[in-house]
C-alpha cells in the first residue's frame, strides 16, 4: 500500500531543507527522505566545520596585526570540541524532531524513483503530486593509479579531524584545497597543494590568482600548479606508513595524509532516473529549467543541478521550487551570486571575470585599488594593511559586470557590489552612494568614481 503526500523531498541538505520548510509553512503535507543526516554536507562536513576551524586561526593572526595585541594561544582540543558542538556531534535528532513537530513525515533511507510522483524507500512506497530532488554532490574520482591501495581523505575526514597531521597534500587547488590547506598550514602542518590548472582557483580572474598565490605562499604552502598526480603508492617512511605522490612533471611529494579536493560530481546514481524518463546531463547533473523544473512535477535544487555549488544557491533554489509548487510562479535568476573563499584575508568575487565579459562581447572598463593607499579603514583595522579591490563595468551601459576583492571582511562587503550588479545599478549610482567612514565599503564608491572618470575620457 502506498502513502500519499502533496510533495516528497529527496535529500535533506541545505537545498532540501529550504524547500521542505517553505512547503510546510505553505500548509502542504510532505515527506522528506534522507540517507544520512538532515542538514547535509554543509552543516556537518563542509561550510560549518571549515568556517568554525578557520575563524580561530584568523583571529589569532588578526591579533598579531593589531596594535597593542600579542599572539594569543590556540588550544586545539578546545577548538576541536567547539567544532564538534557546531556540527551537532554528527547527530540530527533535533532536526528530525523539529521537522516532525511541523508535521513532516521524516524517513531515513535511500530514496529511489519508481515512476512519476512515485518514490520507494526501505520497503515503503510513497506517492505525491510533486517530487523535489536535492541529493547534492559527491567527491569526484581523480582517477589516479594506485588510489585503491592508499588511504585518501576527502573534506569529510579533514573537517572532522581530531589530530593535526605533520604533512598533508591536497589534490586540487579550488576553494576546498585552499581553505583547508590554509587552516592546516596555520595549525603547523606542512601543506602541499597539487593543482592541475594553471593557478589556484582557476575559474577566477588570473589577476586574482596572483594575489592568492602570494597569500598561500605567506602560509608556507608548497603550491605545484599545472601538474597532475598520475600515481600514488604507500611506502614505509620515517614516521611509519607514508604516501608518495608522483606528478607528471617528474617530481614527487611525500606525505602523511592525502586529500582529494579535485571537485564534486552531482549525486544521481541511486535515484533510478530512468523511471521518470530523465537522463543526467554531460556533467552528471540534473538539467533544470528557469523554474528549477527537471521534468513534469519533478524539481531539482542544489549541487545536483550543477548550477553553482554553493549553499546560498541551494537555499535560493529550494525557495524558488517551493514557491512554484505552492502556486506562486517564480523564476531563478543567478545574476550576481557571490563566491567567497574564507582565507585570511577573505577572497570574494561576483559576476563575470574580464575574460568572460569579453567572451560575451562586452567592452569593459575596470579599476583596481590597493586599499591601504586609497581608504582609511585598512590602517585603522590592522598594522600591516592589506587588500585589493577590482571593479569591472560595461563601458557602453555603464553598469557593473563584476568585482573581486582580497581583503578583510570581503565576504561581507562584496554583497554591496552583488546587489548593485543584480539590480543593474550604474557606476554613476555607485559613485553617488554614501558609504560609512571608515569602512571597506568605501572602496566601492571610490572605484566607481574612478570608472566614471575613465568613462569621461
Ligand atoms: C569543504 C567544503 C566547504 C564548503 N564551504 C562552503 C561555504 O562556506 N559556503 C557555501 O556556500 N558553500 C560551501 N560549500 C558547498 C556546499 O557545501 C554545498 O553547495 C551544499 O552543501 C549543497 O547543498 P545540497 O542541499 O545541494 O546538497 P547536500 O548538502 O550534499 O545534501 C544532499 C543530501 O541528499 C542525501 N541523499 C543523496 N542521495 C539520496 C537518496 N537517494 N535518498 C535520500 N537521500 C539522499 C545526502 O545524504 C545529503 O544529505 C562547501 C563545500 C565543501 C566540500
Ligand atoms: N567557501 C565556499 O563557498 C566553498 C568552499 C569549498 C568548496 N566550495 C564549493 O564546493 C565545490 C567543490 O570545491 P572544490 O574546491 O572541491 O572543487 P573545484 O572544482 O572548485 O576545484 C577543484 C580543482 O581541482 C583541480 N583538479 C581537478 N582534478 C585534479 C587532479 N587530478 N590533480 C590536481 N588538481 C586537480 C581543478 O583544476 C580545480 O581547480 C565548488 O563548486 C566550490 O565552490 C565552496
Amino acid at each position: 500500500m502506498s502513502e500519499h503526500f502533496d510533495a516528497i523531498v529527496i535529500g535533506m541538505g541545505t537545498g532540501g531543507e529550504a524547500a521542505a520548510y517553505r512547503l510546510l509553512a505553505g500548509g502542504l503535507r510532505i515527506a522528506v527522505v534522507e540517507e544520512e543526516l538532515i542538514g547535509g554536507e554543509c552543516a556537518y562536513w563542509a561550510c560549518i566545520p571549515s568556517k568554525t576551524l578557520l575563524r580561530s586561526t584568523e583571529a589569532r593572526a588578526e591579533a598579531e596585526r593589531t596594535a597593542g595585541l600579542t599572539r594569543p594561544g590556540l588550544e586545539w582540543t578546545t577548538l576541536r570540541d567547539y567544532r564538534d558542538f557546531m556540527v551537532r556531534h554528527l547527530d540530527d535528532t533535533g532536526q528530525v524532531d523539529g521537522l516532525r513537530e511541523l508535521g513532516a513525515t521524516v524517513i531515513k533511507g535511500t530514496a529511489r524513483l519508481a515512476g512519476p510522483g512515485r518514490v520507494e524507500v526501505g520497503g515503503r512506497t510513497l506517492t505525491a503530486g510533486d517530487v523535489v530532488i536535492a541529493t547534492g554532490a559527491a567527491p569526484r574520482d581523480p582517477a589516479i593509479a594506485g588510489l585503491a591501495d592508499v588511504p585518501m581523505w576527502t573534506h569529510r575526514q579533514t573537517t572532522t579531524l581530531t589530530r593535526i597531521p605533520e604533512r598533508v597534500t591536497f589534490l586540487g587547488g579550488g576553494a576546498t584545497g585552499i581553505e583547508l590547506g590554509h587552516f592546516l598550514a596555520r595549525m603547523g602542518s606542512q601543506v602541499t597543494i597539487v593543482q592541475r590548472g594553471p593557478r589556484l582557483l582557476d575559474r577566477e580572474d588570473p589577476a586574482l590568482g596572483d594575489v592568492i598565490a602570494e597569500l598561500v605562499a605567506a602560509d608556507g604552502i608548497d603550491v605545484r600548479t599545472g601538474v597532475r598526480a598520475h600515481t600514488v603508492r604507500r611506502v614505509s617512511g620515517r614516521s611509519g606508513e607514508e604516501v608518495v605522490v608522483e606528478l607528471d612533471d617528474g617530481t614527487t611529494v611525500d606525505t602523511d595524509v592525502l586529500v582529494n579536493a579535485t571537485g564534486r560530481t552531482p549525486r544521481t546514481a541511486s535515484l533510478n532516473l530512468a523511471a521518470v524518463g530523465v537522463r543526467p546531463g554531460a556533467r552528471g547533473h540534473l538539467e533544470v529549467d528557469e523554474h528549477c523544473r527537471a521534468g513534469d512535477r519533478l524539481w531539482a535544487v542544489g549541487d545536483v543541478t550543477g548550477v553553482a555549488l554553493f549553499t546560498h544557491v541551494a537555499t535560493y533554489q529550494g525557495r524558488v521550487v517551493a514557491d512554484n509548487i505552492l502556486g506562486r510562479p517564480r523564476v531563478a535568476d543567478y545574476t550576481a551570486v557571490p563566491r567567497v573563499v574564507y582565507t585570511q584575508p577573505e577572497i570574494a568575487a561576483v559576476g563575470l571575470t574580464p575574460a568572460q565579459a569579453r567572451g560575451r562581447g562586452i567592452d569593459i572598463v575596470s579599476a583596481t585599488l590597493q586599499l591601504a593607499d586609497e581608504i582609511a579603514r585598512p590602517y585603522t583595522y590592522e598594522t600591516e594593511p592589506q587588500g585589493t579591490f577590482t571593479l569591472i563595468a560595461d563601458r557602453r551601459q555603464r553598469t557593473l559586470v563584476g568585482a573581486w576583492a582580497v581583503a578583510p571582511l570581503a565576504g561581507e562587503w562584496i554583497n554591496t557590489a552583488a546587489l548593485a550588479l543584480r539590480h543593474h545599478l550604474t557606476v554613476d549610482d555607485l559613485a553617488d552612494a554614501v558609504a560609512p567612514f571608515p569602512s571597506y565599503t568605501e572602496a566601492l564608491t571610490l572605484a566607481a568614481d574612478k570608472l566614471v572618470d575613465q568613462l569621461r575620457r
